[in-house]
């Protein structure tokens, strides 16, 4: 839907007093918001001259609204009176955008607006409450809404399901007034990331980097995704992932794509049901993705082809959709990218000894690993790859099992771990989510049993320094973090999402630089 040419981006301010509102205003204009909705019925105010002042003075075009399901509109009668007077002065004053809810959206409110007003744009909203709306419930809210005469249809819609904002997207491509969507909560974030893709003019994004559930800070709308490039054609790439707040994936490949004139964007997709996911999101458009913790098995029984080493592993991290017939290939690159961190520690240090060869480093080596999840097997099948000989613990001892039959290798009781010694130099790889952010003071073994090993790996890679890594640095243990694991996987994975080279030099800056 064709409305305004340029995407504006907007955020919601609810402040305590008038004061409160003006600064934030200031705060939202420096974050690089185009405009501000302003909820009056966030502050009390002694008399409407406030409003006004608030109004007069405002640093950015704004959207002025008056909910109803705000906390302090506990008398009703009341609050309808307040709200009307804030509307009708925004009207006056030629504010920008005056939103009305759709429990006062009636015919002839909306219509008493219209004629007062200039060239003030009338908002209709409603808030969809109660989950996996369908696209008949959404189209019938908007002929409702529609119905009242208003400029613009405003809806914000309670999603349970990353699927649930197919929907939505339906919607801003249909619709035939100019519409705000958004899809409220954690799962619902993609709904501003890809809205402009299916014609969103208008997203929203919270302010001060603050992450509130569904809603992108206003930076990274400026400076990560830079979304006013987004439109129908761009290829939609993202991370898979449960939880997916700590992938750094998005501040990697969107700077990459535009570093090589690749039209994509890379979001975090949280998805609980990923087999669901591919049902609901199965247009070539989205083109690739990541595959984090816990979907990286999972993900392998709804990819069509399957690359051989992935197979073997049993766990994919990459999938691209194949463009000329639709179809989901599976690939591993953890394997790769975790072994050749690791060899490549261990031969610099071979190197500073005077020693070369050709062999791996890691060959014949006791290789302990700790987890047996999918960055785990593609692990376990990489260290076997080189000839190491392989230990695995995992918190289930039955997946520690399962994993070295599969790898000719050997498995033991999470319990002994901090026990086990039976030589110096080995190798330690912890491939489980012990140790990452926010539980970042935790670890999956004692320092006291690091001192015999040589090389300590951490495939975390939120934080960067672990607490693992920072035990095995004092103990005198090579270390080798997960940002190095993470930027080999990601290098691999751009190759495979462009069908090109990946920028190496570049992606490797930004890893290092900015993470
Ligand atoms: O394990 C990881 C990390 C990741 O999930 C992320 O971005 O956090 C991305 C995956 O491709 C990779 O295998």
């Amino acid at each position: 839907m064709v409305f305004m040419k340029e995407l504006l981006v907007y955020t919601t301010l609810e402040c305590e007093s008038c004061e409160e509102m003006a600064a934030s205003m200031h705060k939202a204009k420096e974050e690089g918001a185009d405009v501000v909705e302003l909820c009056i019925d966030s502050f009390t105010f002694s008399h409407i001259s406030q409003v006004e002042l608030l109004l007069k003075q405002r640093t950015l075009p704004s959207i002025v609204s008056f909910r109803p399901n705000s906390p302090r509109n506990s008398c009703r009668e009341d609050w309808k009176k307040t709200c009307m007077q804030v509307l009708k002065l925004a009207v006056e004053l030629d504010v920008e955008f005056v939103e009305v809810d759709s429990e006062v959206a009636c015919d002839e409110v909306v219509a008493e607006l219209m004629t007062k007003r200039s060239s003030c744009k009338i908002i209709a909203s409603s808030y969809v409450n109660g989950g996996n709306p369908t696209k008949e419930t959404l189209c019938n809210l908007i002929i409702n809404l529609q119905s009242t005469g208003a400029d613009i249809i405003k809806l914000v819609i309670d999603v349970a399901y990353i699927t649930d904002v197919a929907p939505v997207f339906h919607m801003l491509t249909h619709c035939q007034v100019p519409l705000i969507a958004r899809a409220a909560g954690d799962r619902g974030l993609i709904s501003q990331l890809l809205g402009p893709k299916y014609g969103a003019f208008f997203v929203c994004g919270s302010l001060g980097g603050k992450s509130t559930p569904g809603l992108p800070p206003l930076t990274s709308i400026k400076e990560v995704y830079k979304l006013e490039y987004v439109n129908p054609d761009t290829r939609v790439f993202g991370v898979i992932s449960n939880p997916v707040g700590h992938s750094k994936g998005p501040l990697l490949h969107n700077p990459a794509f535009r570093h090589t004139g690749y039209d994509g964007i890379y979001v975090p997709l949280l998805v609980d049901n990923v087999k669901e996911f591919f049902r609901v999101f199965s247009c070539n458009d989205y083109a690739g993705f990541s595959v984090g913790i816990p979907h990286k098995e999972a993900a392998v029984r709804c990819c069509d082809e399957v690359d051989p080493l992935a197979k073997s592993i049993g766990a994919v991290n990459t999938i691209i959709r194949r463009h000329s017939d639709g179809k989901l290939i599976g690939y591993n690159t953890d394997c790769e990218a975790c072994v050749t961190a690791i060899e490549d520690a261990l031969r610099e240090k071979e190197k500073t000894n005077g020693y070369a060869s050709n062999v791996s480093p890691i060959a014949g080596k006791l290789f302990v690993l700790v987890g047996a999840g999918g960055a785990g097997r593609a692990i376990a099948f990489g260290a076997k790859s080189r000839g190491a000989r392989v230990v695995i613990f995992n918190r289930k001892y039955e997946r520690a099992k399962a994993l070295a039959a599969a790898i000719s290798g050997e498995a033991l009781p999470y319990e002994l771990l901090n026990n086990f010694c039976p030589e110096k130099g080995m190798i330690l790889a912890n491939a489980s989510a012990v140790g990452m952010q926010p539980k970042s003071d935790q670890t999956p073994i004692s320092k006291e049993a690091l001192k015999s090993y040589e090389l300590v790996f951490d495939a975390v890679y939120t934080p960067r320094n672990t607490r693992l890594l920072q035990e095995a640095t004092e103990v005198g243990a090579t270390v080798v973090s997960g940002v190095e694991m993470f930027v080999r996987q990601a290098l691999g994975q751009f190759k495979l999402f462009t069908n090109g080279l990946a920028p190496v030099d570049f992606m490797r800056r930004i890893v290092y630089e900015q993470f």
